[in-house]
């Protein structure tokens, strides 16, 4: 038999989510979806349902930085994507790790920042310190960085409640480093579309798209992330993969599903045949 060719991969370092809803368990299966290998650098362990993240244990962060270098050294990376960073001392980790594996922008892998800080059940995903290392080590690094509105307000202070607000955002955000801003437009429940925007510094590049009437949302933020990230290791330009995650992720919020007692997962299985769904 011959040898099959080798897929693009991408790399998430991310936390896991008991629920499967959200953090590695949906980048990973994105990544599967859209053709792609996924390698996983793990930060955290969340006991987490849809009523809650209840316990978690960070790793440590030698480990964490070990599982970068490990693939990064051996089975290469197309892109990579963080998630739940944990702690501030995993952040400094993240930043040393991925400068010697290449990865960010300056390196020659493309580094989408998903500064995630709170699950949608409210509880934080690292402390103040957390906030200030990722603002100061990672944002910098970042290719594009793909902030919520909650998340857009941590790092900038602002209350972002219409479409102009987010051209705003993009604009300070943009100031803190990343060479691409793609503000997420989910929570912006007045609005009766969900447009995002990605901005670069001088042109601003809206990603349209149909409210869904779902209130099954969990993991959408990790989906679009890892998405994106799947669409530039396949070689896509930022532009054109974010509008594959903008797509990927519409599709997945349309065919998401009710499962516990609160707000259900977003769906990767509209990609499957029907007779498998
Ligand atoms: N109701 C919806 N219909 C269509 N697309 C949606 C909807 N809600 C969110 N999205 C899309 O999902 C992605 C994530 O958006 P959001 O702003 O909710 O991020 P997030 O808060 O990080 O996600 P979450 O916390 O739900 O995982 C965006 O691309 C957004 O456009
Ligand atoms: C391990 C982990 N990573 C990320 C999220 C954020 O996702 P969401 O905003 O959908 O709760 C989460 N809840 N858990």
């Amino acid at each position: 038999m011959t040898e099959n060719p080798s897929p693009p991969s991408a790399l998430t370092i991310a936390g896991s989510d008991s629920g499967g809803a959200a953090g590695l368990q949906a980048d990973l299966r994105t990544f599967l979806t859209c053709g792609v290998h996924g390698l996983v650098a793990v930060t955290a362990v969340t006991v987490q349902n849809t009523l809650g993240v209840h316990d978690r244990a960070d790793l440590p962060p030698h480990i964490v930085a070990g599982q970068i270098e490990a693939v990064a050294a051996d089975m290469g990376v197309g892109a990579a994507k963080t998630g739940m960073l944990a702690s501030a001392e995993i952040i400094h980790a993240v930043a040393a790790a991925c400068d010697k594996a290449g990865i960010g922008r300056d390196g020659a892998i493309p580094f989408v920042v998903d500064p995630v800080a709170a699950a949608m059940t409210g509880q934080s995903l690292f402390d103040d310190d957390g906030l200030a290392a990722l603002r100061d080590e990672l944002l910098p690094r970042a290719t594009v960085l793909t902030p919520n509105l909650d998340e857009v307000r941590l790092l900038t202070g602002m209350t972002v409640t219409d479409r102009e607000g987010m051209h705003t955002a993009a604009v300070v955000l943009h100031q803190l480093g990343p060479k691409y801003v793609l503000v997420k437009s989910g929570h912006l429940q007045s609005d009766p579309e969900c447009v995002d925007l990605l901005f670069d510094g001088s042109t601003f590049v809206e990603l349209p798209g149909p409210r869904w009437q779902t209130p099954h949302t969990h993991g959408a933020g990790d989906t679009m992330a890892s998405a994106l990230t799947a669409g530039l290791a396949k070689g896509m330009p930022v532009v054109e993969a974010a509008r594959y995650g903008k797509w990927f992720v519409s599709q997945a919020v349309e065919h998401s599903y009710p499962m516990g007692a609160k707000v259900g997962p977003v769906s990767a299985f509209w990609r499957l045949a029907p007779e498998e769904r």
